[in-house]
């Protein structure tokens, strides 16, 4: 059993979703409003459909937290629905076979893309409103809850993760230099994007996408800062860490890739191009006193952090709703079809960003806890304290450094 586990509950049109995170430690400072800022993030970006007008997502904390620190229990977060008011007939968990409205809005001209010609197979369910309800994006909201948790505890040890837009709809990003508050700028930015020029260029083709009546996918980034060495570990699969990364982050709706720096790009350079020298460089004591001249390996070798900051790239593919529909069959007359139009968003590449580092904060946590232990959060931090000072030792902090060494925070360098 893992050291952090989390599930969650509730339909995108139910009164409520809910998430459970067990293995958090006590004496974590928790509030609502740690919780309330990412799901506000997650809300932005442009493209999105009417939806994010209609929810103001906000936690209630219904367990495991009592003023304003962790007790060690499972946390028990819950998230309203505000759209839940315009679907309580068809939502109503007590049988209404006989409601028209339920009808009206069952969903049988299944969207190629989405889950709903699948799921009714698989499920035996007539209504792909059975299946879409579950497999809407709308529950990564409590990803994001449970993420911005553990983003609580990996900061208590002086982890930081952000995200931006690389890629949008066919727009690339020009390369630059990660600013050293990644959120505070990209956050600033209506796609989360740090290139002022190819913002312009974003905006301006996911207009042009929902003129058209489609939808845009692309790639964003996240960052981790401050990771110890050695989280994760070589020995066995389900233990090397870029395995887990790359779960977590395929689990996302609408997630088609995963890279870890250079990623694809170095099956296509030699090793010379690839692999990251490495320097003594006192000071570093998280790294063990040591660094790579450049980052290509995204900061995990082996399965392993290896100190340098942690690049994680996400692909999205573009929405499966277009309002100008693909061609179909409706699942109730057999008949060939276009597929159903719901209110949908152009784009959510801005908001993946958020959802990817909430999964990385998870995957992140898990790795630390199942490292260093502890039922408090005092603890945790003697031990790990205790293995900062065993790497430190190893390579002393007054070693010459590599003079005229290269910072190491491109990925491509
Ligand atoms: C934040 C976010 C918002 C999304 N919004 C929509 C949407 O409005 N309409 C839609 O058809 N798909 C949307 N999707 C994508 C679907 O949830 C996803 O394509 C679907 O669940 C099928 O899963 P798959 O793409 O992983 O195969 C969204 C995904 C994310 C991450
Ligand atoms: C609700 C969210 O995203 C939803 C994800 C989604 C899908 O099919 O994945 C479809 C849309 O739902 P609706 O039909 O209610 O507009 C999005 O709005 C959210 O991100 O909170």
């Amino acid at each position: 059993m893992s050291a952090l586990r989390f599930t969650t509950a509730g339909e995108s049109h139910g009164p409520a979703l809910v998430a459970v995170l067990e293995g958090m430690p006590a004496g974590l400072p928790l509030l609502a409003e740690h919780v309330d800022a990412d799901l506000a993030r997650r809300q932005q970006g442009y493209g999105r459909g009417r939806r994010m007008q209609i929810e103001t997502d906000r936690v209630e904390f219904l367990g495991g937290v009592r003023a304003g620190e962790t007790l060690g229990g499972p946390i028990s977060m819950l998230v309203r629905n505000a759209d839940w008011k315009n679907w309580v007939d068809v939502m109503d968990p007590a049988p209404r076979e006989s409601d028209p409205d339920l009808r009206r809005r069952a969903l049988t001209r299944v969207r190629p893309g989405h889950a709903d010609l699948t799921g009714v197979l698989k499920y035996e369910r007539a209504d792909a409103r059975d299946i879409l309800e579950r497999a809407s994006a709308r529950e990564t909201t409590m990803r994001v809850a449970v993420g911005a948790v553990c983003r609580r505890l990996l900061a208590e040890l002086g982890v930081r993760i952000g995200s931006h837009v690389v890629h949008l709809g066919g727009i690339d990003c020009e390369p630059f230099e990660l600013p050293a508050d990644l959120n505070a700028a990209s956050d600033a930015s209506p796609v989360r994007v740090l290139d002022s020029a190819a913002e312009q260029a974003m905006i301006a083709r996911i207009d042009e996408a929902k003129r058209a009546g489609n939808t845009l996918g692309g790639i964003v980034e996240v960052v981790a800062t401050g990771l110890p060495v050695g989280l994760g570990s070589h020995v066995s699969w389900d233990r090397k860490l870029d395995g887990r990364l790359g779960q977590a982050m395929l689990s996302i709706p609408a997630v088609k890739g995963v890279e870890i720096g250079l990623g694809f790009e170095a099956a296509r350079r030699s090793g010379a191009d690839v692999h990251d020298e490495i320097a003594l460089a006192p000071g570093r004591e998280r790294a063990g006193n040591v660094r790579r001249l450049t980052n290509r390996a995204g900061g995990l070798e082996g399965g392993m952090t290896n100190g340098e900051p942690l690049l994680v790239r996400v692909a999205m593919k573009p929405i499966a709703t277009l309002m100008r529909p693909l061609q179909t069959i409706d699942v109730k007359s057999a008949a060939p079809a276009a597929a159903a139009a719901e209110r949908s968003d152009v784009t959510a590449v801005p908001a993946m960003g958020v959802i990817a580092e909430a999964m990385a904060a998870f995957v992140l946590a898990q790795a630390v806890l199942e490292k260093f232990g502890g039922d408090s959060l005092a603890e945790l931090t003697r031990n790990v304290d205790g293995y900062l000072a065993q790497v430190r030792a190893r390579l002393p902090e007054d070693a010459p450094d590599a003079a005229g060494a290269p910072a190491a925070s491109d990925p491509g360098a």
